[in-house]
């Protein structure tokens, strides 16, 4: 499935460790680190022509014992070729790959047993994916002398754990990472791709000798292609209609944000159920409200949640919008009554998209999230049957047989009050569309995430302003 052409994949470890085997085999030794180095040299070459060129610049490395320390010197290696002064320090002391070694002192590099004077840009190769999590003392004080400094990480940020992206020791903070074969779960999720900044893959030929991946990561490509568009024949009903039941009298924001995301999205009618009608009618003449999911009328998908309270009223809401079959998603206050009711969903036929963020999280799965952000959403998908979209920097997104998504458009910006309950209406609107469940969910993620980059770029960012220019992005970046 993941094979679609646009999409890449996020393999672990030991895929990576065999993929590499059975490449290898088929090639001169040494290859593969030929291809990772020259592409790392010509990476750090673009960044330091930024800021003045190449020659004369003056590179640190952080050597480590490994491979991954080979790949640094290697690079440093044809950077002072170029004219670069280029100062390798040894995080293990006398221990670091051989001929890199030796290649990189024949081409005027040097070893040092510390820091230069000044650096221009610092290169990790203290650890790839042969690290443990956590960096040794050394490290550490080097890199805390090294602080504000340009740095590119060779293939992994050291310290992360590469196969979940967690970070629970100290570990390096890229600018850039510049990875080798495939994508992994440190540079991808978690606080791991916090740390890994802009990621740069190099392919060096492993794509054949990958299994399945682990998770995937959509592209505009991918998301421009799923979302559905009207035909000529369509009308309103056709098109696909969403119930909103969201906000109430005391959040009636909730439901005007859901109902507003609601919009953005592909369904020809959206009908609005909650005690925040007549705010929503107010706002969106082009809404149908009633008070009570009873009454709303037939629809596609739900979207049921944001802002609703977690009173009586609320839960019978809840269990008269399930009662109808269709698709939902089940976001913030229907996220906590279903952590106080956990068989509401047992027996459901039609999909049902969880959003929570980390509190939510807790709530239903009784713990906090952990380290691992992919096996957190799984183990709660497995546990209710449904999607779980668990929200984050990079959300995660997965389905009860295990097909992860991660979304690479987050923002910060993302985070401010009234963000889920908008995506949680356009979430459903692509439900209603008729948009498998798992592409709706990272479609909606991916499409809010673009909207809250486009909205930080001209001001702070609020829910609302994410909402209004969900149209426009869908217009521009996606085409619709
Ligand atoms: N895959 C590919 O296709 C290609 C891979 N290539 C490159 O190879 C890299 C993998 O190299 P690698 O296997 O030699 O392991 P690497 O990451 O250098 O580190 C191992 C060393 O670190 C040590 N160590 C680890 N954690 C530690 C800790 N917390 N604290 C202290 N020590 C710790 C560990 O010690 P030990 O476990 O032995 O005690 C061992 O000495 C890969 O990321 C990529 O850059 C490319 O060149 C070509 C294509
Ligand atoms: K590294």
């Amino acid at each position: 499935m993941w094979q679609e052409r646009s999409m890449s994949g996020v393999w672990k470890v030991a895929a990576v460790r065999d993929a590499e085997a059975a490449l290898m085999a088929r090639l001169p030794e040494g290859t593969l680190m030929a291809r990772a180095a020259g592409a790392l040299a010509a990476r750090i070459g673009r960044l330091l022509g930024d800021t003045g060129g190449v020659y004369g610049s003056h590179v640190t490395l952080l050597v480590g014992a490994g491979d991954n320390g080979g790949d640094a010197l290697y690079a440093g290696a044809v950077l002072a070729e170029r004219g670069a002064r280029v100062t390798a320090i040894e995080i293990f002391a006398g221990r670091h790959h051989v001929a890199a070694g030796e290649a990189f002192v024949a081409a005027g590099g040097r070893f040092a047993g510390r820091l230069p004077e000044h650096t221009d840009l610092v290169v990790d190769g203290i650890f790839g994916i042969g690290g443990r999590p956590g960096l040794p003392p050394a490290a550490v004080d080097l890199l805390a002398r090294l602080a504000g400094v340009t740095t590119v990480a060779v293939d992994v940020p050291s310290g992360v754990e590469v196969d979940t992206g967690a970070v629970s020791a100290p570990a390096v903070k890229a600018d850039v990472t510049v990875t080798f074969g495939c994508r992994k779960p440190a540079t991808s999720v978690g606080a791991g791709a916090v740390h890994s900044g802009l990621v740069e893959f190099v392919d060096i030929g492993l794509g054949p000798y990958l299994p399945e991946p682990h998770a995937i990561i959509p592209t505009i490509e991918d998301i421009r292609r799923w979302w559905p568009r009207p035909s000529p024949y369509d009308d309103k009903y056709t098109r696909g209609v969403l119930g909103v039941c969201a906000g109430s009298y005391r959040y009636p924001g909730a439901g005007e944000l859901a109902v507003a995301g609601a919009l953005a999205g592909p369904a020809g009618y959206i009908r609005y159920a909650g005690t925040a009608a007549r705010h929503v009618r107010y706002r969106f003449p082009e809404v149908v409200t009633k008070d009570r999911v009873a009454d709303a009328g037939r629809v596609q998908a739900w979207t049921v949640g944001p802002g609703m309270g977690t009173d009586s009223v609320a839960a019978s809401q809840l269990s008269s919008a399930l009662d109808e079959g269709v698709p939902m998603c089940l976001d913030a206050d229907g996220l906590t009554l279903l952590a106080a009711e956990p068989y509401l969903l047992t027996g459901r036929g039609a999909a049902t998209v969880l959003t929570p963020h980390d509190r939510e999280y807790a709530r239903l799965a009784g713990r906090c999230t952990g380290d691992d952000r992919i096996g957190d959403a799984r183990e709660l998908a497995e546990r209710f049957d449904c999607i779980v979209l668990l929200k984050g920097y990079r959300t995660v997104i997965v389905d009860p047989r295990g097909l992860t998504y991660l979304n690479p458009t987050g923002d910060p910006a993302l985070a401010t009050a009234g963000s889920g309950d908008v995506l949680a209406g356009l979430l459903g609107a692509l439900l209603a569309g008729g948009l498998r469940a798992d592409r709706a969910a990272i479609a909606a993620a991916f499409v809010h995430g673009l909207a809250g980059r486009e909205a930080a770029r001209t001001g702070p960012v609020t829910a609302w302003r994410i909402a209004t220019t969900l149209p426009l992005v869908l217009g521009e970046m996606i085409g619709v």
